[in-house]
């Protein structure tokens, strides 16, 4: 514009025609007046900056060239005077963006010296403000030339793009972001009618940009009437409305409503319409994963076991309720901690099995944790390391189990293998090892090892009449002093029941005897208990190793044959001897048997009867107990009996005797017979160590419906000596309680007077041994004398036994014996016999003529 104003102003110029010199110069002057103020107008009114060059030098780009530029020019570019933006080329070419220099100078060099003029200048490129902003301007030009071509000057305009560029740019950006925008976008106007659309709303109703799709736009958005209401009051009162729900072909939609008034101030219609059907079914799934999660984690808070999630730095993420309740911290207290420093005291093992578990993926294994508290505990614990998508390890997954329980148990169970619960003694189990050891030590340093089995005496009667409780104290209290009686290194071991045994190294046979001595010692004391004190003795049977065996069972074996000796002869201990080996076997099967006869009630009494040596009268008759065995026919009670004894039997086969007894007399006494005078019964001394055997005896005589009176009760002078004082008690007992008691076997126990004198028994027993050779034999002749002598000076009755001939029973009753008994009377007889043979009138008295 400015450009063809310039030609016009020259055109002008030069087409003026000449006049005459006055008129025509006042006219020129004129006009040229009038054209200076139509350009400074035109200057003053336009927008765009004006320059001019006069070109004088033939590089039309010198930075000297003299440039004409116009205030707006400068104004355009900030400054104000030409003392900041002088009039030369370089003002303006030194202002030049960098990138735009050299491509706009090439354009006005080309321009002007292209001399066909078919060059044009206009460039478009960014000039530096005073204030230092780049803005862009355009540049067109003209260059006015010679007739030949020439330049002689080049004039144009400069335009400012800045501005409206920003103006364009903002209405293309704000149009490609409606273009582009997600959400479906409706410009309605006030009647609602359609005015713009944008891609996504089309998408959204799956529409094509054409008139009746348009039309049933808004009917899809506004489907019902409130919803058009709320449109129409928005859109009056230019107000917003968000988060209407609506559907669509399925599709869930969130409608936006906006009223606003455009350029022109018409009241306009936002729509924005958003498709949030994929985004509300991730929310759900969302909000369903979350509930799942929830339920996860509560169950995952059920759990007995600690579950924990450390994250790959070690920091705790999750921490359950049962972690609360194990370790004492608090899901709070510990989010965001190492669980290494919380939970270990070793570091070190954490890192290594951090290692295992990155190779691994897994590990489990037993761990120290510790409490909150500070104390320590054990727990199995697995490790699984969870790995991203992308397979980098991301956290830790950790269940822990408290075992504490667990290893108390299986320490308690290891225990229980190795140990006996009730003395805390080695079982037979760390007896045989420790007898292993103490062998491979006695080989290699060539020693002796004594290996003894001991057996309390009296236990088993404790137990039964006192019961467990009371047995189990006797039990640890002899424990405890045979272990006090023992050293470091000799080891003592509970097998079964009341059966100990100990295993030492010794130097020789008789270090071991000092040993067993030792513990024989321990157990002289009575044993104190909640039900009673006990005098429980041992008997304890000795093995040596090399000797007598190579091998723990076999060093065992022999020290329990041993014992069996010891216990049967009431010895304190016994050292094994070979023979003893067949003997014990032989009774061990002895005792079977009898076991099983008794219980199976295969055992009977005989009867012998007892004559007054004056009368030739029966004055009583003595029980004999009577094995029949289907075997090895009838068995002596001489050689069953001490078995009995020594295996516990004696006991329940004493009661059995006298029970039977008992009912025998009472059947005679009951049937119309004479009477057999006292019933005499033997009693054991094993018997006597038997707690309330009294007490037993006068039960079963009450029971059984007799008095004690009936009853003679006859007890060997060596079994009263064995454990004297206790016999003297029991005896006393029984005296008092009304049974006649005689001691059976006299002579052969070397009781002493002092004694004798002291036994409250009525009756003394001379040992058949004696009455068999007192004919023949002088020696006996005198002690069967003595002991008539003596048991008169005692104000005793005496009775011999084994009186086979009735010469034996004339001099014994020369000698003053008051009864006899022997083959010479009678035999021992079945019952049936020996009521026949006795207790019928007739029978009463022997002839002794
Ligand atoms: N050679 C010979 N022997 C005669 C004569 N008269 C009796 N005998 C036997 O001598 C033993 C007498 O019994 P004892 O001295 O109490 O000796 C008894 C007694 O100590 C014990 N005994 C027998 N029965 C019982 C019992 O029920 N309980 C207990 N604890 N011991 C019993 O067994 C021992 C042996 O009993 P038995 O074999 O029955 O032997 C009986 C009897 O059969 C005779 O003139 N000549």
């Amino acid at each position: 514009m400015i450009a063809s104003f310039l030609r016009f102003l020259r055109g002008k110029a030069r087409r003026a025609p000449p006049a005459q010199p006055g008129a025509e110069l006042a006219a020129l002057r004129a006009q040229i007046g009038a054209m200076q103020a139509r350009f400074d107008l035109i200057r003053q009114a336009t927008s765009d900056g004006l320059w001019d060059m006069e070109i004088c030098s033939p590089d039309p780009i010198d930075g000297d060239n003299p440039f004409w530029w116009s205030d707006q020019f400068r104004r355009l570019l900030g400054y104000s005077d030409e003392r900041d933006f002088p009039n030369v080329l370089r003002s303006w070419s030194s202002r030049l963006h960098p990138d735009d220099a050299g491509p706009t100078l090439v354009a006005f060099a080309a321009h002007v010296h292209d001399r066909t003029g078919r060059t044009p200048y206009d460039v478009t490129y960014r000039l530096k403000c005073r204030n230092g902003e780049y803005r862009w301007f355009r540049a067109q030009g003209k260059t006015i030339r010679a007739p030949d071509g020439t330049p002689q000057r080049v004039a144009g305009a400069l335009t400012d793009l800045t501005d409206r560029n920003a103006i364009l740019g903002l209405k293309r950006f704000s149009e490609d972001i409606i273009a582009n925008l997600p959400v479906g976008l409706i410009v309605a106007d006030e009647s609602l009618r359609i005015i713009r659309v944008n891609r996504a709303f089309l998408e959204i109703f799956g529409m094509q940009q054409e008139g009746s799709a348009l039309a049933r736009a808004l009917d899809a958005v506004f489907r019902n009437d409130a919803l058009r209401e709320e449109a129409q009051r928005v859109l009056r009162d230019e107000s917003t409305r968000q988060g209407i729900a609506t559907e669509w072909g399925g599709k869930r939609l969130r409608v936006a409503l906006a009223g606003i008034r455009d350029a022109e101030e018409r009241r306009r219609l936002l729509v924005m319409t958003e498709d949030v059907t994929e985004k509300q079914r991730l929310r759900e799934e969302a909000r369903a994963h979350v509930a799942r999660q929830r339920d996860q984690l509560s169950l995952l808070d059920k759990a007995t076991d600690a579950i924990l999630v450390r994250g790959i730095d070690h920091r705790i993420q999750f921490w359950n309720k049962s972690a609360e309740r194990l370790y004492g911290w608090t899901s709070k207290e510990v989010l965001g901690r190492s669980e290494v420093e919380l939970l270990y005291d070793e570091p070190s093992q954490f890192a290594t099995l951090t290692d295992e578990l990155l190779e691994h993926d897994e590990w489990r294994g037993e761990l120290m944790h510790r409490r909150k508290d500070g104390s320590s505990f054990a727990v199995e614990s697995h490790w699984t390391l969870v790995r991203s998508e992308d397979h980098q390890p991301q956290s830790v997954l950790v269940i822990n189990t408290d075992i504490t329980q667990r290893k108390a148990t299986a320490e308690k169970i290891e225990y229980l293998a190795l140990y006996d619960m009730l003395t805390g003694l080695p079982n037979r189990r760390l007896f045989a090892d420790r007898v292993e050891q103490a062998l491979m030590n006695a080989q290699r340093h060539r020693r002796t090892l004594a290996v003894m089995f001991m057996d309390l005496n009296r236990f088993k009667e404790i137990n039964d009449t006192r019961g467990h409780g009371v047995g189990d104290q006797v039990l640890v209290k002899v424990a405890t002093r045979l272990r006090a009686a023992l050293r470091g290194d000799e080891t003592l071991a509970r097998l079964a029941g009341d059966e100990f045994v100990v295993v030492a190294q010794t130097d020789d046979a008789h270090a071991g005897i000092l040993i067993a001595e030792r513990l024989e010692q321990a157990l002289t004391d009575p044993v104190v208990t909640s039900g009673g004190t006990f005098s429980v003795g041992v008997s304890i049977g000795i093995a040596f190793y090399p000797s007598d065996g190579t091998t723990s069972e076999d060093l065992l074996k022999c020290a329990d044959i041993a014992m069996y000796r010891a216990k049967a002869t009431g010895a304190g201990h016994i050292c094994y001897r070979p023979e003893m080996g067949s003997e014990l076997a032989e009774r061990m099967e002895l005792a079977r048997k009898l076991q099983r006869a008794l219980s199976e009630d295969k055992l009977e009494l005989h009867y012998q009867p007892k004559v007054c040596l004056r009368t030739g009268k029966l004055v009583g008759a003595e029980a004999l107990l009577r094995w029949h065995d289907p075997e090895r026919g009838w068995i002596s009670p001489a050689t069953f009996i001490p078995v009995a004894e020594a295996r516990d039997i004696i006991g329940v086969l004493g009661k059995w005797v006298l029970r039977q007894a008992c009912r025998q007399l009472k059947a005679w006494q009951d049937a119309d017979l004479a009477s057999p005078g006292r019933l005499a019964v033997n009693v054991s001394a094993r018997q006597l160590d038997e707690a309330g055997v009294a007490d037993s005896i006068q039960a079963i005589v009450r029971e059984e419906g007799l008095a004690p009176s009936d009853l003679e009760l006859e007890l060997t002078e060596s079994g009263v000596m064995h454990h004297v004082e206790r016999a003297i008690e029991i005896m006393k007992t029984l005296k008092r309680a009304g049974f006649a008691l005689t001691i059976d076997d006299f002579g052969t126990g070397y009781s002493s007077l002092s004694y004798l004198k002291r036994l409250p028994v009525d009756k003394l027993k001379i040992d058949m041994a004696f009455v068999r050779d007192m004919l023949k034999d002088h020696h006996d002749r005198t002690i069967v004398t003595t002991i008539i002598g003596m048991a008169r000076n005692l104000d005793l009755d005496v009775i011999a036994e084994g009186v086979e001939e009735a010469a034996q029973a004339d001099t014994l009753r020369a000698m003053g014996c008051d009864e006899a008994q022997g083959f010479y009377f009678g035999r021992p007889v079945t019952a049936e016999v020996f009521a026949q043979q006795w207790l019928t009138p007739a029978m009463q008295a022997v002839c002794l003529e």
